[in-house]
């Protein structure tokens, strides 16, 4: 992807109305109204199993919404054309690194490179988006060989490998030291200086400042056994518009 192109202009606002986020059939949070322009950040708390995963894995379109929307305003997504859903032109990570063990470093962040559309990045840009997470060039090392802290740094990596205007991150700093944690609040600063927007949950201070606040806060029972819950794959799968 072109960076230029994919950098959020100063006009960009990513807005949801109405949303509430689920599994299968099952609400498990919401519904939630908020507005991000250029440059500002959400930072998503509530305890263990509010639903904070599953309303970043929403917004990032790996599901479905189960009522309202979220709108992309001045974004341009790689195509070109301007961005319909807040997916295209956004980088999700997730608590779980979604890198593959037997894979290269180089090999896993090229393949998030390639998701996105952008071209086949060199070993050059590689190895930088390695250094901007403070790890040396690992990049030929299997990636299950790194520690917890090195693999969520090249996890990290993705970010700024490939120039996204929003970042939309599931406990980005967990594992992370503390020196890496400053380091990474620094490489989100950057981010937001440069028009980007950041959505993130977390447990635990990121230093994003002037954040704005999204409490979700779970009903009395959170653990549910009733015909909401799907426990069949492909009955969920086919419940989130996957089959
Ligand atoms: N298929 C499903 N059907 C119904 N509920 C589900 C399904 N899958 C997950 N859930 C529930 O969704 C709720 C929200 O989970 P989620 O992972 O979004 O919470 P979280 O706030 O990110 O938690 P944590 O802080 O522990 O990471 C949990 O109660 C979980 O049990």
């Amino acid at each position: 992807m072109d960076a230029a192109a994919s950098r959020a202009g100063s006009a960009a606002v990513v807005a949801a109305s109405g949303l509430l986020v689920g599994r299968g059939r099952a609400a498990v949070a919401g519904p939630f109204d908020f507005r991000l322009a250029a440059g500002e950040a959400l930072l998503v708390t509530g305890p263990n199993g509010a639903g904070k995963s599953t309303f970043l894995r929403t917004l990032a379109g790996f599901l479905p919404p189960l009522a309202g929307e979220v709108t992309v305003d001045g974004l341009i997504a790689p195509d070109g054309e301007p961005a319909a859903r807040l997916g295209e032109v956004a980088h999700h990570v997730g608590h779980r690194n979604a890198m593959k063990p037997g894979l290269t470093v180089g090999e896993n962040l090229a393949f998030w490179a390639r998701y996105g559309q952008a071209p086949k990045p060199s070993t050059r840009e590689i190895a930088d988006a390695l250094d901007a997470v403070g790890l040396p060039d690992l990049s030929r090392l299997p990636f299950g060989y790194l520690s917890a802290g090195q693999q969520r740094r090249a996890s990290l990596a993705r970010l700024i490998l490939v120039e996204r205007p929003a970042w939309i991150l599931d406990e980005p700093t967990a594992a992370l030291d503390t020196a890496s944690q400053a380091g990474f609040a620094t490489l989100m600063a950057a981010h937001r200086k440069r028009g980007g927007m950041i959505v993130a949950a977390t447990h635990q201070p990121l230093g994003l400042h002037d954040a704005k606040d999204l409490v979700i806060r779970p009903p009395a029972a959170t653990i549910r056994d009733d015909d909401s819950v799907i426990v069949d794959d492909a009955e969920l799968a086919a419940a989130e518009g996957w089959l």
